[in-house]
């Protein structure tokens, strides 16, 4: 059996095409343009690469795109004055700080600062509290992407064997409460899990948010289940050169894709949908601020 590939960068331009369509019917019904303010502290290159992918996709999808660039040395208080102007902006309907930031900030404090209507990256502990408790939240931007993803593929998640491996606040918990509430058996596993081949064998659904290279082998993997790889892992790669390295995920997509039903690769996976999801979010927050319907396909 050979996998088939889930396109991520395909189905990122499918949310994309549905979020210019709402911003359309905002403009034109409502006269509102959804804005989203994207906020960069030091000039770390791989982040600088992401707020300028997310501010070219704000503008391409209709809406605005407010992009604040602070030095690296920029002070707490410097920063808190700046998210509060944001908080009080009409214009601005979505707010995110690009993490990491540097090591005399806080992510924490930082999104705790951020009006929970408008933390479009999900993070807060009100979104975090709301998603648990079934309630509307925003949630995560790479969680989300995954949901959608899943839907798309595989229809009705009802009573489906779920394994999340990962813990973390941005993808493993959120994405654990997304998957409970479309009524899947969730397990959320990690790397101190007892038996973890076993653990993920049982899963018609594997999601691998671990962070470390090509970790779940395709014998973990039961015959004909969907892989989700959030894992992005640069490995060295003396084939293509003197000290080149290459993107790979958490699981290791040649055995993998043997056994597996679906799988989505690394690169070209995931990673589009994040910032598609980020964009749904944006226009999510911008109808629940102006007491709008929900926008259809793009929550959870
Ligand atoms: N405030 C936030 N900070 C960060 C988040 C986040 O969701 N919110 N996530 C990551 C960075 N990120 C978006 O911000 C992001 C990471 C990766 C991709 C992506 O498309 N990856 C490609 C590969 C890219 C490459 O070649 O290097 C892929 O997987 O195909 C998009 C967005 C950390 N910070
Ligand atoms: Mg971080």
């Amino acid at each position: 059996m050979s996998a088939d590939i889930l396109d991520g960068k395909a189905f990122a331009a499918t949310i994309r095409a549905r979020v210019a369509g709402h911003v359309t019917r905002l403009k034109d019904s409502h006269g509102i343009t959804p804005g989203l303010a994207v906020v960069l502290v030091g000039e770390d290159p791989a982040s600088e690469v992401y707020v300028r992918n997310k501010g070219i996709a704000t503008v391409e999808t209709g809406m605005n795109s407010f992009e604040h660039k602070l030095p690296a040395e920029t002070p707490e208080a410097d920063l808190y004055a700046l998210i509060d102007r944001l908080n009080a902006d009409p214009a601005v309907h979505g707010i995110l700080v690009q993490f990491p930031v540097p090591a005399h900030l806080s992510e924490r404090d930082i999104v705790a600062r951020i009006a929970p209507e408008k933390d479009v990256d999900g993070l807060s502990v009100i979104n975090a509290g709301l998603l648990a408790s079934g309630q509307n939240a925003m949630a995560s931007c790479t969680p989300l992407g995954c949901l959608m993803l899943l839907r798309e593929t595989l229809g009705d998640l009802t009573g489906k064997d779920a394994v999340v491996i990962g813990r973390s606040n941005l993808v493993g918990k959120p994405m654990a409460q997304l998957l409970l509430r479309d009524s899947c058996t969730v397990t959320i596993a990690h790397s101190r899990t007892k038996d973890l081949a076993e653990t993920v064998r049982r899963a018609d659904i594997v999601v691998a948010a671990v962070g470390r290279a090509q970790m779940v082998p395709g014998d973990w993997i039961k015959p004909g289940a969907c892989v989700i790889d959030v894992g992005i892992n640069r490995i060295p790669a003396p084939e293509k050169g003197e000290g080149k390295t290459r993107l790979v995920g958490d699981v290791d997509f040649a055995s993998a894709r043997e056994v597996a039903g679906h799988i989505t690769p690394v690169p070209g996976g995931v990673g589009p949908l994040t910032i598609a999801c980020l964009l749904a979010n944006t226009v999510t927050a911008c109808c629940r601020i102006h007491g709008l319907d929900e926008p259809e396909g793009l929550t959870a």
